[in-house]
């Protein structure tokens, strides 16, 4: 089974403003609301993409009971861990550019740490789990890294997207995926990357450190895949962006969806880019019908 988890879900309010003005009343054109975080994207994705998975984290309040509506709705079990405090709300504001305000997310105090660890120590080999978004800052900041030690010993695949420190420390845990985009793997290296030689560079590296899978995304310009045995490009389907908010989940949803199906690796990338661009020309995450449409549009080279 897959099991996904994210500690700090969100709820994503979407506005769309036509002419944003700082310090002003504005009307909004267009407003929706989609349950959020990295790991209920995932979820939300591999369900339409026909893979059963199991949503894990924190969850808390109104919004938190919202995500289990929509959860429930779309059949995705999960089992959370209910937190006294209200799970955020993350503004997405789209005037033009996109514009992200998330929120600091409820507190997690040590007792419901504990019990969250005890469902991750209940996974079992075999079991894919997906760590992804933000660690709350009640939390310590090596949480991630205590789950993959707890998952690790399990013999559980663990899939990491996520950025900063939190990614950093997690390299040397070897994890089976990650997935950063082309800032936060310069990040990764304290750099900032200019042209795709250098996000070869260094997706090469994180290879040689021990991830065993690497899928760097550029945004509209494509993602790169890199493991043991091959580097890979390929460009991203054209088409008109509505909404690039988690595109990036979305390949980790679709990587996983064609991986665990037995495809192979070539086929799971072009998989993975389809369904990251799918997202982005949709209004919520893609649909399979989409991604299915797209993929006819992906070709990979071999480098
Ligand atoms: N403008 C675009 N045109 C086509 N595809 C896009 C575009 N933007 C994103 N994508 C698709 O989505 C994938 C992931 O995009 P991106 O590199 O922005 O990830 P990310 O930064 O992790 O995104 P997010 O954090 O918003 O989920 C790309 O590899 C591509 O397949
Ligand atoms: O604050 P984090 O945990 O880093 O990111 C949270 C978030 O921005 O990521 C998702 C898109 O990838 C959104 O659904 C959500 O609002």
């Amino acid at each position: 089974m897959i099991y996904t988890c994210t500690l700090n879900p969100s709820v994503d309010y979407i506005v769309k403003v036509d002419d944003f003005r700082l310090g002003e009343l504005n009307r909004a054109a267009k407003t929706a609301v989609f349950p959020g975080g990295k790991g209920i994207n995932v979820s939300r994705v591999l369900k339409r993409l026909g893979m059963d998975n199991v949503a894990l984290g924190f969850i808390g309040g109104f919004t938190g009971a919202f995500i289990e509506q929509a959860l429930t709705q779309e059949n995705i079990p999960f089992d959370f861990v209910k937190v006294p405090e209200t799970t955020r709300i993350n503004i997405k504001l789209k005037s033009g550019k996109e514009t992200e305000i998330n929120g600091q997310g409820p507190t997690i105090a040590p007792p419901f740490a504990a019990e969250l660890m005890g469902k991750v120590q209940s996974l079992r080999q075999g079991d894919i789990l997906v760590l992804a978004g933000s660690i709350p800052s009640s939390l310590p900041s090596d949480f991630y890294r205590t789950i993959v030690q707890v998952a690790k010993e399990a013999n559980v695949k663990v899939v990491v997207d996520t950025s900063g420190p939190a990614l950093k420390q997690l390299i040397e845990a070897k994890p089976f995926l990650i997935k950063p985009n082309h800032k936060e793997l310069g990040e990764l290296f304290d750099t900032v990357l200019h042209a795709k030689a250098d996000a070869i560079l260094y997706g090469r590296r994180l290879v040689e450190l021990g991830v065993e899978n690497v899928i760097v995304s550029l945004a509209g310009d494509g993602a790169f895949f890199f493991n043991k045995e091959v580097t890979l490009f390929a460009e991203a389907p054209k088409g008109v962006v509505r909404n690039s908010v988690g595109a990036g989940d979305s390949m980790v949803a679709g990587f996983l969806a064609a991986y665990t199906q037995g495809k192979p690796i070539e086929e799971a990338f072009a998989y993975s880019v389809a369904t990251g661009s799918a997202t982005a020309f949709s209004d919520d995450l893609c649909t399979k019908a989409k991604v299915d449409e797209l993929l006819q549009h992906v070709k990979v080279t071999r480098l």
